[in-house]
Parts: structure tokens; C-alpha cells; sequence
């Protein structure tokens, strides 16, 4: 039997909703795609997923499971030609009438086609991340030396621009720089990374370059110079955070 042949309708079964419906598990599995029924239940063994994926479907309108292998994903044009072998007949409604492809579709499936799945803010999110500029969301990030964790850093882009810069940890030989209180040695140090933090805020991205030359942006901190500040670290933190990507949304 040529495809041809196969796709004429008079030549199918007529299939009705009960009927379908009564193979609705392991033992036998039908499934109704764009107004077509399949008896898939010996492909669900060879089903490249665990079985529940394709026994979620068994018995009823599979169209919305079949477009969509994860949101927006159809299955392949090699997966198709598959489906054709176990077809067993065409989708009648009660008035005997076909259930045309286009209606199998609005009958409680959803198509959803890879341009219309996504939403004007997620849209805006792809060209972002095509055009390799930082999507807004929650970062976090590290500089560690020798499997040591220096510096962990978070912070958030709003319109791309720095949000919240916080650091979660802060050390070095052994030094935990948050624990610092005034008059300790070192604590010098921990006012000037709190500038860096600070003076990031409502900045673009770009402007973490400016810390390889830190005396450009902290101030001399009781006779600690700004110029000694370790700002590649930051630098190497905040990169760290957005190479990994959002860790959330905002
Ligand atoms: C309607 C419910 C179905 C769902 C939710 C579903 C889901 C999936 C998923 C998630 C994958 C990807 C597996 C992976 O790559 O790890 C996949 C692949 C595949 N599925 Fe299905 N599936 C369904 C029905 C079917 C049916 C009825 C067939 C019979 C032909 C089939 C044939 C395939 C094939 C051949 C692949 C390999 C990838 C491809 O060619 O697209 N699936 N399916």
C-alpha cells in the first residue's frame, strides 16, 4: 500500500471517540494525531523515553504530545514516516463525520508551533542571548584559586545594568574578609571591595572593565591603596556569573 493510498480517507477504518478510547493502555495503545488513529502499542518498548511519556497519551487525542517532545519541539520527519506504519484508521465524530485534521488540533490539543510558543518577553530573551548580550535575571558567580573559593558574588541585571552586587563570601589565605570588623587588619580591604559592589550599582556591564585599574573606582582606605585592590577577581566572579547564566528569574 502506497502513502498515498494510505492518507485517502475512504480507505481507513472509521474510528469512533469510544472506541479510541477503549485502548487506552500498555495492553493496547491508541493514539488519535491530527484526525488519524495509530496503534502504537508495540512501539512503546522501542519509545526512546521512559514508558509513561507515551502511556500519558493512550486513548485519546495525542496531537498536542506529538507536536510538542518538549515545548515547541515536533517529532522528526523520520519519526513520522514510523507513525504512518501503524496506522489503523481515521477519527469519526458522532455524527460519522471525520474529525479533520484542523479540528483534531482544537479538540483539547494545543498546537503549538516553535514561533508561536514563545511569548514577546521570551522572544526578547533569544535575540538577546543570539546577539550574546546579558539577559536579565539573578547571577551568581565565583573566583576561586586552587579549588579555593576567594570571591562568590551575586547580583542581578535590570535593563542590563548592575542590581543588588552582593558578595556572599569573601577570603583570602584564610582570611574571611566579611568576618572583618573595624580595626581589624584587613578590614580596609573589605571597605574597599564593599565600593566596588557599590559603585557597580545601576552600571552596565562594561563597567567591570574599569577594575582592572581598581584606583579608578575605590577610594585609598587608611593607607591601603586603592591600586592594590585584587579587581581581576571581581572581574573573573561576575564573568564566572554570567557564563554560567541566570540562576533566576526576576
Ligand atoms: C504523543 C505522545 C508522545 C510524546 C509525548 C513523545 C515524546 C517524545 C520525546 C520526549 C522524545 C525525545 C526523546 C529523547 O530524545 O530523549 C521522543 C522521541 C521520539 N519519538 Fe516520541 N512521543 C510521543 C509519541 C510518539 C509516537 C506515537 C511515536 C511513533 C512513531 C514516536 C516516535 C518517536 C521517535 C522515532 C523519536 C526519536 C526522535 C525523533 O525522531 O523525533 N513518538 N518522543
Amino acid at each position: 500500500q502506497s502513502s498515498d493510498e494510505a492518507r485517502d480517507d475512504e480507505a481507513l477504518d472509521a474510528i469512533t471517540w469510544d472506541e479510541l478510547a477503549e485502548h487506552d493502555g500498555a495492553e493496547s495503545c491508541w493514539k488519535a494525531i491530527y484526525g488519524r488513529v495509530y496503534d502504537v502499542t508495540d512501539f512503546i518498548p522501542v519509545h526512546p523515553t521512559e514508558e509513561e511519556v507515551m502511556l500519558e497519551w493512550c486513548g485519546r487525542d495525542a496531537t498536542e504530545g506529538w507536536e510538542n517532545k518538549r515545548p515547541g519541539v515536533p517529532h522528526s520527519p523520520r519519526a513520522e514516516s514510523r507513525l504512518e506504519s501503524l496506522l489503523v484508521g481515521r477519527l469519526v465524530g458522532e455524527d460519522g463525520q471525520p474529525v479533520m485534521r484542523d479540528d483534531a488540533a482544537d479538540m483539547g490539543a494545543e498546537v503549538i508551533d516553535a514561533d508561536r510558543a514563545l511569548s514577546p518577553a521570551e522572544d526578547e530573551r533569544l535575540h538577546r542571548a543570539m546577539l550574546g548580550m546579558p539577559l536579565d535575571g539573578h547571577y551568581r558567580g565565583v573566583f576561586t584559586d586552587r579549588g579555593v573559593i576567594q570571591v562568590n558574588i551575586t547580583f542581578d541585571l535590570r535593563d542590563g545594568r548592575f542590581d543588588s552586587v552582593d558578595y556572599r563570601h569573601l577570603a583570602y589565605r584564610g582570611v574571611d574578609y566579611l568576618a572583618l570588623e573595624e580595626g581589624d587588619e584587613g578590614y580596609p580591604v573589605r571597605v574597599q571591595y564593599e565600593q566596588v559592589a557599590e559603585r557597580l550599582e545601576g552600571e552596565p556591564v562594561t563597567r567591570i572593565f574599569a577594575l582592572y585599574e581598581p584606583e579608578r573606582m575605590v577610594d585609598d582606605v587608611d593607607g591601603y591603596s586603592g591600586a592594590t585592590l585584587r579587581g581581576a577577581k571581581v572581574i573573573s566572579a561576575i564573568r564566572d556569573g554570567l557564563n554560567r547564566g541566570v540562576y533566576s528569574w526576576p
